[in-house]
């Protein structure tokens, strides 16, 4: 039996996955932690796994917390720079047999949608993307959108291809939306959406599109609890839940 911990149990992402972890055979939820609460109940509870959805503000310290507790950690909370990244991977040379697993995004479809857009960037002259969002959202462009855009960019680096063509000189409102590595990145947000994204692809006369949509966050929760499962077998920092599968 895996003994699992929550923080920010009683959120949008939190409330789905205490339920899941609940229903699903072989774990068990031994703390459900949200604001305020502390995080040193996790261990206290005998936790050896704790998922943190909390806030970007947060979630760096926490994962600190729970390494220095001895605690694995699946992360879905976005906010991550590549130097939060670095002292979390530094901080684990301390304790070699934790892991931890930071995924931007758990759900297969969007998991695929990365690969695949990073395999298609060098062959397209264009590349943007899209992601569209509930209006709660925090945060913005989103992490998946960070990561698909990274991932495009050195793709394209390592391919020698050139920058986007684009022939504006004349943006005052930021029209052209943020720009990652090179790949420009708009967010929309709406109510009525949950999690979507768009890459799009042009080469003269075509295009590819790669869309990936998550109508309901139970999407999320086999990427969580593979996670889960998993972080255990796999000592050291991965980011990005495709470390843990086989593509
Ligand atoms: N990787 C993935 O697949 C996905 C990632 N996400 C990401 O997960 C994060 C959470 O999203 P979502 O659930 O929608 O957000 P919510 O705001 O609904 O949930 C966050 C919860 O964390 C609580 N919280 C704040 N600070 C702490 C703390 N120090 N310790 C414990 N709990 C705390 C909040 O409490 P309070 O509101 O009182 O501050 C809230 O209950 C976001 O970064 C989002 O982008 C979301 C969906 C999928
Ligand atoms: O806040 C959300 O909802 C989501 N956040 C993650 C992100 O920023 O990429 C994952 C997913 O898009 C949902």
């Amino acid at each position: 039996m895996i003994s699992v911990a929550v923080l920010g149990a009683a959120g949008r992402m939190g409330t789905h996955v205490v339920n899941a972890v609940s229903g699903a055979e072989g774990l068990e939820v031994v703390a459900a932690l949200d604001h305020g609460d502390d995080i040193a109940e996790a261990a206290r509870a005998g936790a050896t796994v704790a998922v943190d959805f909390t806030v970007p503000d947060v979630t760096e310290a926490n994962v600190h917390a729970l390494i220095d507790a001895g605690i694995h950690a699946v992360v879905g909370t976005t906010g991550w720079t590549q130097e939060a990244l670095l002292r979390v991977d530094e901080h684990l040379r301390e304790r070699p047999e934790l892991g931890v697993l930071i995924a931007p995004n758990f759900a297969l479809g969007a998991v695929l949608s990365m690969r695949f857009a990073a395999a298609a960037a060098r062959y397209f002259e264009s590349v943007e993307v899209i992601e569209l969002h509930h209006p709660d959202k925090v945060d913005a462009p989103s992490g998946t959108a960070l990561h698909t855009a990274r991932a495009i960019a050195a793709a394209r680096a390592e391919a020698g291809v050139a920058p986007s063509p684009d022939a504006t000189t004349h943006d005052p409102d930021g029209a052209r939306g943020a720009v990652i590595d090179g790949v420009h990145v708009h967010a929309v947000r709406l109510r009525g959406l949950v999690a979507h994204e768009e890459i799009l692809l042009g080469n003269p006369g075509e295009q590819l599109s790669i869309r990936t949509d998550s109508f309901d966050r139970i999407s999320f929760m086999p990427g969580v609890l593979l996670g889960v499962r998993e972080v255990a077998r796999h000592p050291g920092l991965t980011v990005g839940l495709d470390g843990y599968m086989s593509l």
